[in-house]
Parts: structure tokens; C-alpha cells; sequence
């Protein structure tokens, strides 16, 4: 078997990957990590469900399940195995579906050659494990030869003993077998008597059906001729009665359609008057128009009529009018000339009005005004002034005087005797006394005088205040006469002006006011002319016109009406119409009566032609010569024959249905007397087994046959180690296998190598190289002598761990290798690798996923 190709679905770091090993040194190339080794993994679990980790975690990550398919290829043979986690695997021979689920599909693998400890133990060799097989030899042959199974096997509850007793069991059910086969016999032979005699009632039973059968067939070919008749018979029958059916429905037709010439000659007339009627539709209707436009003509010229009286009237009124139109025009210019000077003369006439008010005023108040001496009232004033003074001036000395009066007095009179104080010569009594009625007296005199001037002060000094205000008066009174007087002054000039210039504008504004008062008078007959100034002549004379072109239309039309009446008659609109629908309605009558002719003619010559088959028909019925009753007799005849043929056939039946059941019986009991037999046979072998059984237990307890096989083994894995290691170019000429034996093998297998000078060396004295060599060889060597042919071998990075010297030995080994084994797969990232390689897969990673380029080598 050899590796054709494999393909991958999420599998490891695998997505999508088919990897075909189309050569027979394939190398797999990549980087670390960049999915090599996934390759071998995906071979490996495609072949026996196994592989380093657990099943999910075989599972890309970020997937659910995945997938792989393997195809193997052996000459004609193709196998192809799917694998699935989680499971449902199947295996396909040749296209076939052969077996299904994980244990079948593995179970199918061994028998084609590929027993799984044997392949992963020596035909795929992992990561730098090529010499380990030196030191695991004795464990790859227990493991490849199982051994350990073997010694299970021997223990009391173990498989041999188990086979033993079941073995037992089956022999002690002999009895009853033997018995049952003796019984069973008998009624075979019992059972093939009825037979012979029930095959032999049944030859005379057929034959006298056949000659039944063949005076039925007779009968029948009879009946069948007559039937044929009776068919062609039936059929004329119904045709001539088809046609004599329709013959008198013809006639019955062409009676219903006698007349039919008459109606139509008078409907034909009807429907000449009709038409005429008809004819004078369009004479009517242009009559009608023609009214109507008549009607429409009269009342457009009167509408225009009226508006030419009215146009004209106003076009006259206008004329008038126009020339108090201009003077209008002329008056109103002119006032518009004149409105400045009129403005101005308004205004000055105003102002020179306020002034001469304002004058008048003025005037008034200056009459108004007293007239006061001035002069006067001032030397009255200085008279009393100087008067005032005179009088205080005399007030001064008689109080002065008074008041020395009264010293003296009272000196007088506090003085005490002795000297007069007023004279100084010596007082006494009467001198006092003389003075003092002096000097009393003298006070009562000046008393009285003062008094007298104070009432006179007083009444001075209220004629000097009223004085002086009259005097401040008269000044203010004074003044004001003056500036009024200059304000008059002033206002005069001002009239003087005003008034000249008043004059020189008077002329212009008498005439402004004439033109004013023209304007007013003319101001009606303006409005009217404004009301008829759009009138024009050409407007008047363009409606006369009109009326003339409406009169002269009115004219032409009743003329024509009058022709047009003429023709028509009395005729209306409605009358057409009915003419219309009445004409309609005899057409189609006519039409009608017309399709009924045609129709007459075809019945005619219907009707002869159904004449002529009615005889034809008649005279083939009697030609035929067919009796109904003929028939029938043969049919009763042939009921009769078929019943027997029945009963007959039951018979038959009858027997045939017995002896099938009596041979169906023979061959159960045939069955089951060699089931019986066979089961004899089985508790023969039972007994022979359980015997053999019981030896090999002895022989296996006592390691007998364990040294067999590895004596037998020792000496094929010898054999093929030579063989295969003459093919490799080392200088050894053998290798030995030594084994010590021990009963539970547990001793060393241990391998040495002879030289050409038949020297033994132990293989740890071998070169690497040489090692190398001699593993490889001793890996096929096992593989060949377990499983006959090699089809491929794995190296998964044999190079690792190698100095250049040992890994160009390896490489010219693994190409000598290629005479034991027909294909090679190397998984390396070693490029030097490519030198050997005769089909390159180079594996990638991009992201997450490996990806897969495969090529042939230079
Ligand atoms: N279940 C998985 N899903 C996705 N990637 C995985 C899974 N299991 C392992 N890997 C990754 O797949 C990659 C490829 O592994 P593989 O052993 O095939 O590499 P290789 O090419 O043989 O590299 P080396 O030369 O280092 O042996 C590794 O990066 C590994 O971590
Ligand atoms: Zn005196």
C-alpha cells in the first residue's frame, strides 16, 4: 500500500489542505511551526484513529470538527479511509463503501496489510528517533508481537479458559441433537412419498385442461368474427338512423321557411322610403343651423345697433364740447403760471395785514398812556424836601434846649441850701423857687412847640414819599411812550415797503383770480367732455359698418332658409331619427331573412344528399347478413365451456398448492436435519478445540510458545536486517540478532555486527553513519517481517540533532532505502533535504492557517 494523498479540514493547523505524494521521495518542507509535522499527525489518525493529544484537540482552533480523508493505493486496489472528530468514519474499497464506524474502519486498515503498532512503531519514525529503535528493540517486538496479550490470555479467568468452557457446554447439547436428526429423517421420507403421488394426479389433471382449453380457444375465435359484424353492423345501424333523423329535421326546416321571397321583396321596399327619409338628415340639420345662426345674427346686429346710437350721440356731444375743452386747457396752463404770484401776493398781503394790526395796536396804547409833568412834580418835591429840613433843624433845638431845661431842673432841685447852681450866687428858697416856675414853665412852653413840630414832620415826610413816587412814575411812563413810539417808526417803513411792492402784484393777481373764477365755470362741461373723449369717429363709423356686414349676413341666411324649407317639407329632426332606428331595424331584418335564404339552399341540397346515404346505408345493412341471435347461442355456449375450465383449474390448483406445501415442509425439515448436522459437526470441532485449547494453555503457561515465535521472528528479522543492509554501502557483512531467552522475555535483544574479517563489534561501536544505516534497516527489517511488503516509510526531521557529516549519510541511505520501500516521506525543514527529493510539498503559515504548494524536484 502506498500513500496517494490526503486532505485535511480543520485538522491541527490545518484548514483546507490536500497534500498528494506523487513522488517516491516526497519531502515536506517548511518553516518551524509552519504545520509538517500536522501532515504525519492527519496520516497517522486517518489510519488508526490515534495521535498525540486528545481527539478535540486535533480540532483547529476555533472550530468544531473536523476531517480527513486518506487514499491508498496498491496496484489495482484503492482504498480510501474518512476520519472525523467527533466520529463517523467510513472506509471505501475501491469506490465501495466496506465498512463504517471508528472499530470497523481500523479492523479493515489491519487486514490490508496495517497493523498499527506495527506501522508506528517501525514505519514512522518520529522527530529524531531513528537509532531509539536500538534501545526500545525488545519493547517494539513485545509490543508488534503482543506478547503481553499473550500471557493474559493464559490466566484462569483469561480467554483460553473462557473458550474452554463455552467448548464444554456445546459438546454436553450433543444428545439431544442426535435425537431430533433420527425424528426428522423419518418424516422426510414420508413427506417425498405424498410428493411422488401428488406430482402424478396432477400430469392427468393437465392434460385434460388443455384439451378444454383448446376447444375454448376455438369458440372464441368464433365469437370474436361475429362480434366484428356485430360492431360494423351497430355502426351502419346508427348512422342510417343519424341521417334519417336529420333528413326529417330538414324537412321540417325548409317547411318553417316557405313565404320567405315574399317578406323579403317587402321589407327591401320599406327600407328604399327609409333611406330617403334618411337622406334629408344633413338637409335638416344645416337647416337648423342655419336658424339658429339666423336668431344669433339678429340679436348681435341689434346689440350693435344700440351701442352705434349711443356711440354717436356721445361722439356729437364731444364735438361741441371740444372747444370749451381748450379754453379749459388754455386757462388751466395759465393758472398754473400765475400760482407763484398769486402765492406771494398772499402771503405779503397777510404779513402787511398783521403789521398794520400790530401798528394799530401800538398806536392805542400810546394814546393810552397819561401825560405827567415831570418838572413840576420835582420843584414840588424840592419845596417839601427843603421845608422837611427847616423843621427838623428847629426840632434839634428845642430839644436840645429841653434838655438843658431840665439839668438845671433837676440840679435846682437836688441842690441842697447854699449855692445856686445856675448863677452861683446863694440860693434860697425863693430864688429856687423862682427858677423853678422859670424853668416849669419854660419846659410846658417847649413840650407844647415840639409836639406841634412833630405832627408837621410827619405829615412833610408823607407829602415827600408820595412825591417821590410819583415821580419815579412819570420817568417810566416816560420811557415807555418813547420805545413805542420807535417800534411805530419802524412798522411804518416796513407798510411802506410792503405796500409798493403789493401794488406791482396787484395786476397779476387780479388776473390769477379771473382765470380762477373762468376755470370754475368751465369745470362741468370738462367733466362731461372727459366722459366722452375716447370716442372716436373711426369707432362710430366702424360699428356702421358691423351693421351693415350683420343686415347684409341676415339677409343671405333667410334667403336660404327659405330655399332650404322648400326642399324639407314639414320634416323635424325627430322624424330622421325614427326613420334612423326603423331602418336599422328592417336591415337587420334583412339580413337576417337574407342569411336564412342561404341557409334554405344549403338545406336543400342537404336534404338530397342525406336521401342518397339513407339508401346506401340500407343496402349495406343487408348485404352484412348479420343475426343478433347467432351470437348469443355461441356466447351461452362458451359460458358453459369456461365454467368447467374453472373447475378444472381449481383442481389443479388444489394440487399444486398441497404439494408445494408438502415440499416446502421437505425442505424445512431438509434444513433443518443438515442445521443438525452441521451442529454434530460444530461439537465434533468443539471437542477437537477444547483438546487443542487445553494443550496450548499448557504450552503458553509453560513460555513454550513464546520462544517459538521469537525464535521464528529472531530469524526473519535476521534475514531481511542482511538484506536489507547489503543493499546499503556500509563495510559490515552481517548483523546478528541475539536474544537471551528468559519465560517471560523479559531478557535484552541485543544486535552486533560482523565485519569482513568476520570480527563482532557491538552496535554502539558503529559510526553514526553506519547506526543510522543499520536502525533503518533493522526498522524495514521488522516491518517486512511482520507485514511482507513495505509501501512506505515517514521520517518526520531524521536530520535533527545531525552534524553535516551524518546527515549526508542519512540522506544517501534513506535513497538506498528506496530499494526495500517504494515510497519515502521526509518531513524537514533541512533544505539540503530537497537534494534527495523527487516531489517537494512545501507547507507555510499565513495567520493562523497552513498552507500547501506542491511541486516537483529539479
Ligand atoms: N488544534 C490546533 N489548532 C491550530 N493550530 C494548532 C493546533 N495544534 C497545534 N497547532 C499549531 O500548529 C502549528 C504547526 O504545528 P506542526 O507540528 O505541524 O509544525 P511543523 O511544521 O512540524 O514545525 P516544526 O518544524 O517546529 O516541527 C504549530 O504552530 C502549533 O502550535
Ligand atoms: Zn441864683
Amino acid at each position: 500500500m502506498r500513500l496517494d494523498r490526503v486532505y485535511l479540514k480543520d485538522f491541527l493547523s490545518h484548514e483546507k489542505t490536500t497534500v498528494s505524494f506523487k513522488g517516491d521521495i516526497n519531502v515536506i518542507v517548511g518553516q518551524n511551526g509552519a504545520g509538517k509535522s500536522s501532515i504525519i499527525e492527519a496520516i497517522t489518525f486517518a489510519l488508526f484513529r490515534e495521535g498525540k493529544g486528545k481527539q478535540e484537540e486535533m480540532i483547529k482552533k476555533g472550530k468544531t470538527n473536523a476531517e480527513l480523508e486518506l487514499v491508498l493505493r496498491d496496484n489495482n486496489l484503492e482504498v480510501r479511509v474518512l476520519r472525523k472528530i467527533p466520529p463517523g468514519d467510513q472506509l471505501y474499497v475501491n469506490g465501495k463503501l466496506t465498512a463504517r464506524g471508528t472499530k470497523e474502519v481500523t479492523k479493515k486498515i489491519e487486514e490490508l496489510g496495517l497493523n498499527s503498532k506495527v506501522v508506528t512503531s517501525t514505519m514512522i519514525v518520529r522527530q529524531g528517533e531513528i537509532e531509539t529503535i536500538f534501545d526500545t528493540l525488545t519493547d517494539v517486538l513485545k509490543r508488534v508481537m503482543m506478547i503481553d496479550n499473550l500471557e493474559k490470555l493464559t490466566e484462569s479467568g483469561g480467554k483460553i479458559k473462557q473458550l474452554m468452557d463455552k467448548y464444554d457446554q456445546e459438546v454436553r447439547s450433543h444428545e439431544i441433537y442426535l435425537e431430533n436428526l433420527r425424528r426428522l429423517q423419518e418424516e422426510k421420507s414420508s413427506l417425498e412419498r405424498e410428493i411422488s403421488s401428488l406430482t402424478e394426479r396432477m400430469e392427468k389433471t393437465r392434460e385434460e385442461l388443455q384439451k378444454l382449453e383448446s376447444e375454448e380457444a376455438k369458440l372464441k375465435d368464433k365469437i370474436k368474427d361475429l362480434e366484428e359484424k356485430q360492431r360494423e353492423y351497430d355502426v351502419l345501424l346508427s348512422e342510417k338512423r343519424l341521417a334519417e333523423d336529420e333528413l326529417q329535421r330538414v324537412m321540417a326546416e325548409l317547411r318553417n321557411l316557405e313565404g320567405l321571397e315574399r317578406r323579403i321583396s317587402n321589407l327591401e321596399e320599406k327600407e328604399k322610403e327609409l333611406e330617403k327619409i334618411v337622406s334629408l338628415s344633413d338637409t335638416i340639420l344645416d337647416l337648423e343651423g342655419k336658424r339658429a345662426r339666423l336668431t344669433d345674427r339678429k340679436n348681435e346686429f341689434e346689440r350693435v345697433k344700440r351701442q352705434f346710437e349711443k356711440k354717436s350721440k356721445e361722439f356729437e356731444q364731444k364735438r361741441k364740447l371740444e372747444p370749451r375743452h381748450e379754453e379749459y386747457q388754455r386757462v388751466v396752463s395759465r393758472l398754473k403760471e400765475l400760482e407763484e404770484y398769486h402765492e406771494r401776493f398772499t402771503s405779503l398781503y397777510s404779513t402787511l395785514r398783521n403789521l398794520m394790526e400790530r401798528k394799530n395796536k401800538i398806536e392805542q396804547e400810546v394814546r393810552m398812556l397819561p401825560r405827567i409833568a415831570v418838572e413840576e412834580i420835582q420843584t414840588r418835591l424840592d419845596s417839601v424836601s427843603k421845608e422837611l429840613d427847616e423843621a427838623a433843624s428847629l426840632q434839634k433845638e428845642r430839644k436840645v434846649e429841653y434838655d438843658q431845661i431840665r439839668k438845671s431842673l433837676d440840679a435846682l432841685l437836688s441842690a441842697t441850701e447854699g449855692k445856686c447852681p445856675v448863677c452861683g450866687g446863694p440860693l434860697d428858697e425863693p430864688h429856687r423857687q423862682e427858677l423853678t416856675q422859670k424853668y416849669r414853665q419854660r419846659l410846658t412852653e417847649l413840650s407844647k412847640e415840639l409836639k406841634d413840630l412833630e405832627g408837621k414832620l410827619e405829615s412833610l415826610k408823607r407829602d415827600k414819599s408820595r412825591l417821590e413816587d410819583e415821580h419815579k412814575r412819570a420817568i417810566r411812563v416816560d420811557a415807555e411812550r418813547r420805545g413805542k413810539e420807535n417800534d411805530l417808526e419802524g412798522l411804518s417803513s416796513d407798510i411802506a415797503r410792503l405796500e409798493s411792492e403789493l401794488k406791482q402784484l396787484k395786476e397779476l393777481e387780479e388776473e390769477f383770480r379771473a382765470m380762477q373764477r373762468r376755470k370754475d365755470e368751465l369745470e362741468n362741461d370738462e367733466r362731461s367732455y372727459l366722459q366722452v373723449q375716447g370716442v372716436s369717429e373711426a369707432e362710430v363709423m366702424e360699428l356702421e359698418d358691423q351693421m351693415a356686414t350683420y343686415s347684409h349676413d341676415i339677409s343671405t341666411l333667410e334667403e336660404e332658409i327659405d330655399q332650404l324649407e322648400g326642399r324639407v317639407g314639414n320634416l323635424t329632426k325627430q322624424d330622421v331619427e325614427s326613420a334612423k332606428g326603423q331602418l336599422e331595424k328592417v336591415r337587420r331584418e334583412l339580413s337576417e331573412l337574407q342569411r336564412k335564404r342561404g341557409e334554405k339552399t344549403n338545406l336543400e341540397s342537404r336534404m338530397v344528399e342525406l336521401k342518397r346515404s339513407v339508401d346506401e346505408l340500407s343496402r349495406r345493412i343487408q348485404l352484412l347478413g348479420f343475426r343478433r341471435q347467432d351470437l348469443e347461442q355461441m356466447r351461452r355456449d362458451l359460458e358453459v365451456l369456461s365454467k368447467q375450465l374453472r373447475e378444472v383449474h381449481g383442481d389443479l390448483g388444489n394440487l399444486e398448492g398441497k404439494l408445494n406445501q408438502v415440499k416446502g415442509r421437505h425442505q424445512e425439515v431438509e434444513n433443518e436435519i443438515a442445521q443438525l448436522q452441521e451442529k454434530v459437526k460444530e461439537v465434533e470441532k468443539s471437542r477437537r478445540a477444547k483438546e487443542r485449547l487445553e494443550k496450548l494453555r499448557k504450552v503458553l503457561s509453560e513460555g513454550m510458545l513464546q520462544s517459538y515465535l521469537i525464535s521464528t521472528l529472531k530469524g526473519r528479522i535476521e534475514n531481511n536486517l542482511n538484506d536489507i543492509v547489503s543493499m546499503f554501502d556500509i563495510s559490515y557483512t552481517r548483523i546478528l540478532v541475539n536474544m537471551t531467552q528468559t519465560k517471560t522475555l523479559s531478557g535484552k535483544v541485543e544486535l552486533t555486527a560482523l565485519n569482513q574479517s568476520g570480527q563482532q563489534l557491538s552496535i554502539g561501536m558503529l559510526s553514526g553513519g553506519e547506526k543510522i544505516a543499520v536502525a533503518l534497516a533493522l526498522r524495514l527489517a521488522i516491518a517486512r517481517a511482520l507485514t511482507g511488503e513495505i509501501g512506505f516509510m515517514i521520517l518526520d526531521e531524521p536530520t535533527v540533532h545531525l552534524d553535516s557529516m551524518r546527515r549526508a549519510e542519512l540522506l544517501s541511505v534513506i535513497r538506498e532505502s528506496m530499494n526495500v520501500v517504494p515510497q519515502i516521506i521526509v518531513v524537514t525543514h533541512d533544505d539540503e533535504v530537497l537534494r534527495i527529493a523527487d516531489y517537494v510539498i512545501r507547507v507555510e503559515k499565513v495567520g493562523e492557517s497552513s498552507r500547501v504548494k506542491e511541486e516537483i524536484a529539479q
